[in-house]
């Protein structure tokens, strides 16, 4: 299977992260791409090509035109004030507090982002603009035959919604590369995540649309991040109502569940017969990732790849979450080697 890897990924390593109260290192850092590159090369699972520069049309095509404007220039602008340390949100628009789009920058930190987690640095445009050129990279080779393509992007995507950041993720690179097979002639795409978390942005992006049908298995939002997405009777609205499916499972739940849900997922996904799919791959459902509760055991990524091969669709995964650095290569490179037995 062909890996798509840009190094400019390294850019984006946040200072810390408040975790547990108390400031810790951030759990989504340059070490996580770099386990998983070297699991890639080890098991000889197929060349690493860099992305091509696709611009920001494509990114424009699923993200509010004012949000990515504010990415493009918070930097510039935080640091025009004299700052030099990560740009973080002090607040956020609650309710009942007024619903204009502040002109400050840190005005808009706060309108553009929904947690306190997702450090804006001085690499983060490189490192999203890359990490969007990976995905749609990979789409490129679908385009061109593959059946099965990895785009190894970080920072991850599923949590930034059309006009918000947060839980690590500036752009959606599974949204952007699902719109992207749509605008190449796709009739009909589906999205599988398959992380821990709720795939939050991705549900925001295309929750009126009947083009992409988005499932997700995650940690019950009861208890789980993000909280306040992510629930069973979340099905869509207008076009899209019955094009949204997702599966929370409560924190510990066992393997054979989420299985369980997984085939019922997959079987939507066979209903639905799309052209194309696209996986948001986190594997931080391992039971050893140190922010997750779920616990698969890394045979268990072999027949996840295996299950979601069996659809014999084209097939782009898009890398999202997983903390566990040590086995993250293990997992990750598990799901796509069963993809391709
Ligand atoms: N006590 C731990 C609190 C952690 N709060 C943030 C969780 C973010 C999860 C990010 C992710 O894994 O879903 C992604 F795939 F986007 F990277
Ligand atoms: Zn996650």
């Amino acid at each position: 299977m062909l890996t798509i890897y840009s190094d400019k990924h390294r850019l984006q390593h946040g200072k810390a992260e408040l975790i547990d109260g108390t400031l810790k290192p951030c759990f989504e850092n340059p070490s996580r791409a770099d386990m998983v590159l070297q699991e890639v090369r080890s098991r000889g699972l197929g060349p690493v090509i860099e992305p091509l520069a696709h611009g920001l049309e494509p990114v424009l095509r699923v993200h509010d035109a004012g949000y990515v404007g504010f990415l493009q220039t918070a930097w510039q602008r935080w640091t025009a004030m004299g700052r030099d340390y990560d740009a973080l949100p002090k607040m956020w628009q609650i309710r009942r507090l007024r619903a204009a789009i502040p002109e400050h920058v840190e005005g808009q930190l706060c309108y553009y982002s929904m947690d306190c987690g997702t450090p804006l640095t001085a690499g983060t445009w490189p490192a999203i603009t890359a990490a969007a050129d990976v995905a749609l990279t990979a789409i490129d080779q679908l385009e061109a035959g593959q059946r099965g393509v990895f785009a190894l992007t970080r920072p991850p995507g599923h949590h930034a919604a059309r006009d918000y950041c947060g839980g690590y993720c500036f752009f959606n690179n599974a949204a952007i590369a699902a719109q992207s097979l749509l605008d190449r002639g796709a009739k009909r795409v589906a999205i599988l995540d398959v992380d821990y978390h709720h795939g939050n942005g991705t549900q925001d992006i295309f929750y009126q649309r009947d083009d992409v049908l988005f499932l997700s298995i995650h940690g019950d939002p009861a208890t789980e991040y993000p909280f306040f997405l992510g629930f069973a009777d979340e099905h869509g609205e207008g076009a899209g109502l019955g094009f949204n499916y997702n599966f929370p499972l409560p924190a510990a739940s066992s393997v054979a569940l989420w299985f369980a849900a997984l085939e019922t997922a997959l079987g939507e996904v066979r209903r639905y017969a799309p052209d194309a799919l696209v996986v948001s791959l986190g594997v931080d459902t391992f039971e050893g990732d140190p922010i997750s509760r779920f616990s698969l055991a890394s045979t268990d990524f072999l027949r996840l790849g295996e299950q979601i091969g069996s659809l014999g669709l084209p097939t782009a995964f898009c890398m999202e979450g997983g903390y566990a650095v040590e086995p993250i290569g293990l997992n990750a490179v598990n799901v796509l080697e069963g993809f391709s037995m």
